[in-house]
């Protein structure tokens, strides 16, 4: 048995099983009506399959998405580059408290260190958020995108890459939207001054994949991710039926789309925020692209006025996304004695 530092090592109701359970995995969605538009009955199944997927799964595939396959290929080669040198190279470009760009290998999960190392940049350059979590305290800062020298071509690749993912993303809230009965643009007033962002992840082969993960059980703070993932597979979504760990099967060029916390709380919980975790294997090293797709700091989060009745009453008081995105900041980096900022924490006590 290999051994890993202890700081990386899970609580034993945490570690992953190494036999996997087979499953049918999540929905697949062909999203290419959404190119032809115009017909109306062919959207409205695309819509539907969406909805059913956001409330069984929390979690879908989809493919005929318009994203460029040069453009994603592009940037997953310069994904590789950058992580292949090293540690001294990639820490010129280290990520500081004060902003979440830039590279760093000691990101924290619940408290626990994640077997990975990330690159992180923004998709608005200069983003505005808040200084603190603290509600008394008004003060901005903006993070601003910190851009290697080397590979010379990485620069370039994200900034057409993330502009390419954010237009996926808009069309999938719209779907989102629709298949809750709102017009197609209701939410994109929320993603005026987004603090959306997007990740280059590396996960190096471990010798404990039984005792570690690339990414500890987590949901997505945001609206929604949309992540790409290589072929050697590892990501686990938690079955909602059942509570069983399922992994997401890699399919090429696919997208997978998650519903994250704030689209859970915007819908009242007829979509959920699932869980999910990355297993690590010994042998193969992974790389994957998530963009998190963030509203504007000043966002003030709760359920839709539209979706909420005397007979389904609001289930969350509402609160400020930028406040709860720097809790979560401080959080993943540094080790806190307090547990980390989560939706329930704003549940409306039945
Ligand atoms: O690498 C993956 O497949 C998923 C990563 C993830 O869940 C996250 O960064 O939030
Ligand atoms: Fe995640």
């Amino acid at each position: 048995m290999g051994e890993v530092d202890p700081a990386f090592v899970q609580d034993p109701e945490h570690r992953p099983k190494l036999t996997i359970t087979e499953a049918e995995g999540i929905p697949l969605i062909d999203l290419s009506v959404l190119n032809s538009n115009d017909d109306r009955e062919a959207i409205e199944k695309v819509v539907r399959e969406v909805g059913s997927a956001c409330e069984q799964w929390g979690f879908f595939q989809v493919i005929n998405h318009g994203v460029p396959l040069e453009k994603r290929q592009k940037i997953e080669a310069v994904s590789r580059e950058f992580f292949a040198q090293s540690l001294e190279e990639k820490r010129k470009v280290r990520r500081e408290e004060s902003s979440v760009c830039g590279y760093y290998d000691t990101e924290l999960t619940k408290n626990v260190r994640d077997w990975k190392e990330v690159f992180d940049f923004t998709l608005e350059d200069p983003t505005i958020v808040p200084v603190s979590p603290d509600p008394e305290d008004n003060s901005l800062m903006h993070w601003t995108n910190k851009w290697p020298e080397n590979p010379p071509q990485l620069r370039e690749a994200c900034e057409e890459y993330i502009r390419e993912v954010e237009k996926l993303s808009l069309k999938l809230m719209g779907l989102v939207a629709q298949s809750l009965g709102l017009p197609e643009k209701r939410f994109n007033e929320y993603f005026k001054d987004q603090t959306s962002f997007t990740r280059l992840n590396h996960y190096p082969p471990c010798p404990s994949p039984h005792l570690a993960l690339g990414v500890g059980r987590h949901k997505d703070g945001g609206a929604m991710t949309v992540l790409a993932q290589d072929d050697v597979g590892g990501l686990q979504v938690k079955r909602k039926s059942d509570g069983e760990w399922i992994l997401v099967k890699p399919t090429p060029n696919a997208y997978i789309v998650n519903v994250g916390d704030i689209i859970q709380v915007w819908s009242n919980d007829k979509y959920e925020s699932v869980e999910h975790r990355v297993m690590v294997n010994s042998e193969a090293e992974r790389f994957s692209i998530p963009f998190f797709f963030n509203p504007a700091h000043y966002t003030l989060v709760k359920p839709l006025e539209e979706l909420v009745s005397e007979q389904n009453p609001p289930k969350f008081r509402p609160y400020i996304w930028g406040k709860f995105i720097t809790h979560r900041k401080l959080s993943n980096f540094k080790k806190l004695n307090v547990e980390n900022l989560q939706i329930y924490h704003f549940r409306v006590q039945e």
